[in-house]
């Protein structure tokens, strides 16, 4: 009974202002009734090929599916687009994929997803100032001694169990200064500790003397580069290089003491030199 009501209906559908008063009012937006001047031919079109679906088989396919007949509104709501969806995509189920989409990423540069790839070629962001950092690569990956990064500058392959991380075991582990105390150091003292002729290897930061002996086979810029800097004042040559790196927190167990004027006094530290040698 209330199929043919329905079926009555959709004849009377073509009136466009009817149909078309009704569907704004169901949607969200009026602005959508300007379709109801291209819907007029729409409806007599779509209307008539699901009027004939409905007219002979509205019944049908709710006594199909199911016999109680509680989809019933679904089932007239699913035909539709089953109609519409049906001829096109029996039509581009075969062909029409494969050739459409390797058109598209060929050309790559203009399409929405292009502008979401990540580039394959050009440089990667920029994720911090020493892009060959020594620190940063050897923080997670070098727990043990090789070196797993190539040379893009002038740092060394460092010998098994010299990894910055071993170095930070080790400086945590032990006294490395080489002194029993710490000492006041004239320049001219400074100046005789080059790492030669069985002397330890003593450079100056900010006014204090660190023994860079044992951290030698660990600098990952070589020895040589590090000895520069013995029985002197390294800090020009140390921030000429790598002004990032903390000088103080790597070789804090390897202080000797503090740089003193020429002539002050060496009361404690002068015993403590002389047994060096
Ligand atoms: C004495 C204290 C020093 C410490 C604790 C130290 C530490 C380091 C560290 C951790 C690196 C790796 C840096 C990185 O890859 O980002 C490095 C590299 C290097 N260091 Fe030193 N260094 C010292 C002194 C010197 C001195 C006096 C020189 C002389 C120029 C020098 C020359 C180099 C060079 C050429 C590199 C390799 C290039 C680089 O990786 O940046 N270093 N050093």
């Amino acid at each position: 009974m209330t199929s043919r009501a329905a079926t009555s209906k959709l004849p009377e559908i073509p009136a466009p202002t009817i149909a078309l008063d009704e569907a704004p009012l169901e949607g969200e937006t009026t602005p959508k009734a300007v379709a109801t001047q291209t819907s007029d031919e729409v409806p007599t079109f779509s209307l008539s090929a699901p009027d004939e679906h409905l007219n002979s088989s509205h019944l049908e396919p709710v006594a199909k599916s199911s016999s109680p007949g509680g989809l019933s509104a679904r089932d007239s709501m699913a035909p539709r687009p089953k109609i519409s969806m049906s001829t096109p995509s029996a039509n581009s189920r075969g062909p029409m994929p494969p050739p459409a989409r390797p058109a598209v990423p060929r050309m790559g540069a203009p399409s929405v997803a292009s502008s979401l790839r990540i580039p394959s070629t050009g440089p990667l962001p920029n994720r911090g100032p020493p892009a060959s950092s020594q620190q940063r690569v050897s923080s997670g990956l070098a727990p043990s001694g090789n070196l797993l990064t190539p040379n893009p500058r002038s740092r060394i392959v460092l010998t098994p169990g010299h990894s910055p991380m071993d170095w930070a075991a080790k400086s945590r582990s032990a006294d490395l200064a080489g002194v029993g105390t710490f000492l006041r150091v004239k320049p001219s003292q400074l100046k005789q500790m080059t790492g030669r002729k069985g002397k330890p290897a003593w450079s100056s930061w900010q006014g204090k003397v660190y023994n860079i002996t044992p951290y030698l086979p660990y600098h990952p810029g070589g020895e040589g580069q590090l000895m520069r800097a013995a029985g002197k004042d390294g800090e020009q040559l140390f921030m000429e290089t790598h002004p990032w790196v903390n000088w103080e927190n790597m070789l804090g167990s390897c202080l000797v003491g503090v740089l003193v004027p020429e002539g002050h006094g060496m009361e404690g530290a002068q015993p403590s030199l002389e047994d060096m040698d």
